[in-house]
Order: structure tokens, then C-alpha cells, then sequence
């Protein structure tokens, strides 16, 4: 089905499957705007990431994801985090007002693209949490398995679907 042009493209998925390098692309080629949900947050927040979670815990950092995704503007192509569509509140909005895109890489990859970057503070526990993430996940629209892909056969599978 084509995507409605108030609808959103969202891009779910583990850290390091590659959704902030897809969703530009999509952005690009769709002509939508794009939008950084960990952008908004780190603006809202006043502070990287990382600190979030260093000073404020993971509940405010989820609290503001939860914010950002309900701010999405209409028609965009969101980035989301890897945990926002697992939140019941964001994966309700991003189900009614998306197409959700679950991009899944294998913790190989996803080892070889990121390692434990300090930048993501759950990057250690990344295999346990896509094993605890995956049911929620499956719920996207769409699923491309992105091992061996370039970012552009990644977005071009995603803009085939449409
Ligand atoms: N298809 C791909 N093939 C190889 N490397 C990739 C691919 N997509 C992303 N990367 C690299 O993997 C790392 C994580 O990508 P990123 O887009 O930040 O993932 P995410 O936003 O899903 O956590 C970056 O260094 C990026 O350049
Ligand atoms: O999976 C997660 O819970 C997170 C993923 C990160 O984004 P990426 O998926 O783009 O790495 C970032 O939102 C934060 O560190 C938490
Ligand atoms: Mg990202």
C-alpha cells in the first residue's frame, strides 16, 4: 500500500542495524522530513545521551522518548531509538500513525558496526535486550534483514515495499 503522505515512515530496530544511515536516504528519496528521535531527545534533554543515562537514569530518558514520539510531525521519516517502538504508549502511537520499518541485524554485525560505544549505554547488554525486544519488534509492518546489505539496498528493499 502506498504510504499516505500524513503518514510517518519509522525505522525500529537493535543499535547498530542501521537506522540513523537508512533513514536519511529515505528521507532523501521520499522528499520527507527527517527526524531524530535521539536528536530531540538530547535537545530536550540539554545534554548527550550517555549523561541522560548517567545522571538522570534510563525512566527519564524513556520519558522523553515517549514525548518525542508523540511530537512526531505527520508525513516524516522518524529514526527512532532502538527502544522507543518497545514502549506500549510509543508502539501505540507509531502503529496508528506509521509504517514501522524493524530492521534486523544479527549480533555479529551489530558487533562489527558498534561494539559497546560509550555513546550507547545499553550497547553491553545488546543480546539480551533484542532476545527481550524481538516479540515487540515482529509487530512492525515491515521486517528487512539487513546483514550484507549497504544502507542504500536497505532503504531501496524499504521504498519497494511501499
Ligand atoms: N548497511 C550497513 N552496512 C555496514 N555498516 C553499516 C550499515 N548501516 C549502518 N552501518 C554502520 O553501523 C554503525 C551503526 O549504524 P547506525 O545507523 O548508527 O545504527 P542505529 O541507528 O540503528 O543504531 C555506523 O557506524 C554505521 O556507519
Ligand atoms: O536501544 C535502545 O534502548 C537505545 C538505542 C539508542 O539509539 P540507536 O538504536 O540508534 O543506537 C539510543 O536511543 C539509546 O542509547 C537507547
Ligand atoms: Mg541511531
Amino acid at each position: 500500500m502506498p504510504l499516505g503522505s500524513a503518514e510517518t515512515l519509522a525505522l525500529t530496530g537493535m543499535m547498530g542495524s542501521g537506522k540513523s544511515t537508512v533513514a536519511p536516504l529515505l528521507a532523501r528519496w521520499l522528499g520527507r522530513r527527517l527526524v531524530r528521535l535521539d536528536d530531540e531527545i538530547v535537545r530536550a534533554a540539554g545534554k548527550p545521551i550517555a549523561r541522560v543515562f548517567a545522571e538522570d537514569g534510563e525512566g527519564r530518558f524513556r520519558a522523553l522518548e515517549r514525548a518525542a514520539v508523540a511530537a512526531l510531525p505527520p508525513g516524516a521519516v522518524a529514526d527512532l531509538g532502538g527502544g522507543a517502538f518497545c514502549d506500549p504508549h510509543g508502539a501505540a502511537r507509531l502503529l496508528a500513525t506509521a509504517r514501522v520499518v524493524f530492521l534486523d541485524v544479527s549480533a555479529q554485525e551489530a558487533a562489527r558496526r558498534i561494539g559497546e560505544d560509550p555513546a550507547r549505554p545499553l550497547a553491553a547488554r545488546w543480546e539480551a535486550l533484542r532476545a527481550r525486544r524481538l516479540p515487540l519488534y515482529r509487530r512492525a509492518h515491515l521486517t528487512v534483514h539487513v546483514d550484507g546489505m549497504t544502507p542504500e539496498a536497505v532503504a531501496r528493499r524499504v521504498l519497494e515495499s511501499l
